[in-house]
């Protein structure tokens, strides 16, 4: 056969594959638009792009769908990302509880959500599914049991007392101060703390420690990365200079885990005993964990959870933090309320203890009103192996659907004056008739959130603490924005007066 021939043979086979697919993705995407005709689109499409010509940030998608949810109670709604792939969101908990309670594996591949967060994250609880998920998640929940929880608020006081010299060293002469950045550094503080029992003076340094510098950057570098398919891809994503940096930054916090892990590994197997004399943290139970059939987690696993544990553990609790001072400036006469109970429980103590932390009912309340006035976590997703029937309309295998968890905090149908912050909303929420999946902050089902006790507590110690010390004010000339990003922001931060009580 001449060259001709093979070239012939090579186009036509090339021919016949793009033919095959492109009839193949015909079939399925006719199919997707007979279903998403059944839901609210989430507004006007533009002839190629969709509803992607209504959105300049990510974050503008739940401020328009916000509006949709407000005005016409819909329980999905659809966004054409470019005319050719619809997106499914669950809005209502009707919806949302379907695919909560359901299976349904995490999105890891190119150009999905979580998929931006592998190279860093690995395949740790949050990112993996299917029965690698399910083993280690039984393995990791004593981890997160009470009598483990109890001896972390120690940590937390102490972590807690260096927030406030930082605090008090930033807010001379009444002048206000941004309170995000070193309520992250202090959430930071406490997992590696709690997680590693790395002690050191990373509240004091900020962003000049390296490894604050380097989660601080992952974040918002996997973020990027997650609105923009392309830089999804390793290999293009490593010819840029983001790229180079952000592997870099992989590089180091990978390291600098390795190294721990392994240093306590020897000291485990030299001396099983040591860890009688001391607390015990998240990297013993990691090492020590054995599955059913006696089997350990590897190395890497270990690493993965680990930066699992620091990613899914700080800028979220920072955020639900942070919001609170927010609402505690803003809303003056329930902080009056908070302090009170705050003094009523700790007398002239400055510590916390952890028969405290269930007496701090107002500080409960107040922190569920926050979150779901501003939702830490506002999106989650998730990726259809099966057809999934939801609202009786079959949702097709192979898509990506959405859980809007800040939409479904503020449904109409479950939240009047949605926009209201209001102290008593959850007083008697557990009692009512009240659907469970219409506060879902850390999720629901069999992928909530593992560390929510560990972050109610934290939360608890640290509002006790700042607000003995504190009475916290409202910097009126600077604006509040709140974008719904990864987890919830605030454009550019928020600025609060921390008056010495
Ligand atoms: C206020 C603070 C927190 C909020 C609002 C929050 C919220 C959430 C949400 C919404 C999810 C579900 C994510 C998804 O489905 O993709 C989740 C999962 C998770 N969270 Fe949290 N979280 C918080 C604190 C923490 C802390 C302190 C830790 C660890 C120490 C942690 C570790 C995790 C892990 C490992 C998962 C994955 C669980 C699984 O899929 O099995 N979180 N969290």
């Amino acid at each position: 056969m001449d060259s001709w021939w093979i070239v012939q043979l090579v186009l036509a086979t090339v021919l016949a594959v793009v033919v095959w697919k492109l009839v193949k993705f015909n079939v399925r995407y006719r199919g997707w638009c007979r279903v998403a005709r059944q839901f609210q689109n989430i507004g006007p499409l533009h002839p190629v792009w969709g509803n992607l010509h209504l959105f300049k940030h990510t974050y503008d998608w739940m401020v328009i769908a916000k509006k949709v949810v407000n005005k016409d109670k819909p329980r999905i709604i659809v966004t054409w990302m470019t005319n050719l792939f619809p997106n499914f969101s669950m809005v209502h908990p009707d919806t949302a509880k379907v695919v909560l309670k359901a299976s349904v594996p995490k999105p890891t591949g190119v150009g999905s959500p979580y998929g931006a967060f592998v190279s860093w994250l690995g395949y740790g609880l949050l990112t993996s599914s299917g029965s690698k998920w399910q083993r280690n998640r039984r393995m990791l929940t004593p981890a997160f049991h009470f009598d483990i929880l109890r001896t972390y608020v120690d940590v937390y006081n102490k972590s807690c007392d260096r927030f406030i010299n930082k605090l008090e060293s930033i807010s001379t002469e009444g002048k206000s101060v941004e309170i995000t950045k070193p309520t992250a550094v202090a959430t930071l503080d406490i997992l590696l703390r709690c997680a590693l029992s790395y002690e050191s003076d990373i509240q004091e340094q900020g962003d000049k420690h390296p490894y604050v510098l380097a989660v601080d950057e992952l974040t918002h570098m996997a973020a990027d990365r997650f609105i923009n398919p392309l830089l999804q891809i390793d290999a293009v994503f490593r010819l840029t200079s983001a790229g180079k940096r952000y592997f870099n930054l992989c590089d180091y916090v990978h390291d600098f885990a390795n190294k721990i892990i392994q240093t306590r590994k020897e000291t485990l197997e030299n001396n099983p005993s040591s860890t009688q004399k001391r607390r015990l943290d998240f990297l013993d139970m990691l090492i020590t964990t054995r599955d059913t059939d006696g089997q350990g987690l590897s190395d890497l696993e270990i690493r993965d959870e680990v930066d699992t544990f620091m990613f899914a553990g700080h800028d979220t609790t920072a955020s639900v933090l942070s919001w609170t001072f927010y609402c505690l400036g803003k809303y003056p006469e329930y902080q009056q309320k908070v302090f009170e109970e705050v003094r009523e429980i700790m007398q002239d103590r400055v510590q916390v203890t952890w028969d405290d932390l269930p007496r701090m009912q107002i500080i409960h309340l107040f922190l569920k009103e926050t979150m779901r006035m501003y939702t830490p976590v506002p999106t989650i997703s998730r990726t259809l192996k099966e057809p999934l029937e939801v609202d009786g309309v079959i949702l097709p295998a192979s898509i990506d659907v959405m859980v809007q968890i800040d939409c479904i905090n503020h449904h109409p149908d479950n939240w009047p004056d949605h926009e209201k912050f209001r102290l008593d909303r959850f007083e008697d929420h557990a009692s009512s008739d009240k659907d469970p999946f219409s506060y879902v902050p850390f999720s629901a089902g069999p992928r909530n959130c593992i560390g929510q006790n560990f972050a109610l507590n934290e939360m608890k110690v640290i509002l006790a603490k700042v607000l003995n010390r504190f009475r916290i004010v409202l910097d009126e000339d600077h604006e509040v924005v709140a974008l719904a990003e990864v987890v919830m922001k605030a454009k550019d931060g928020i600025k609060v007066k921390l008056l010495p009580r």
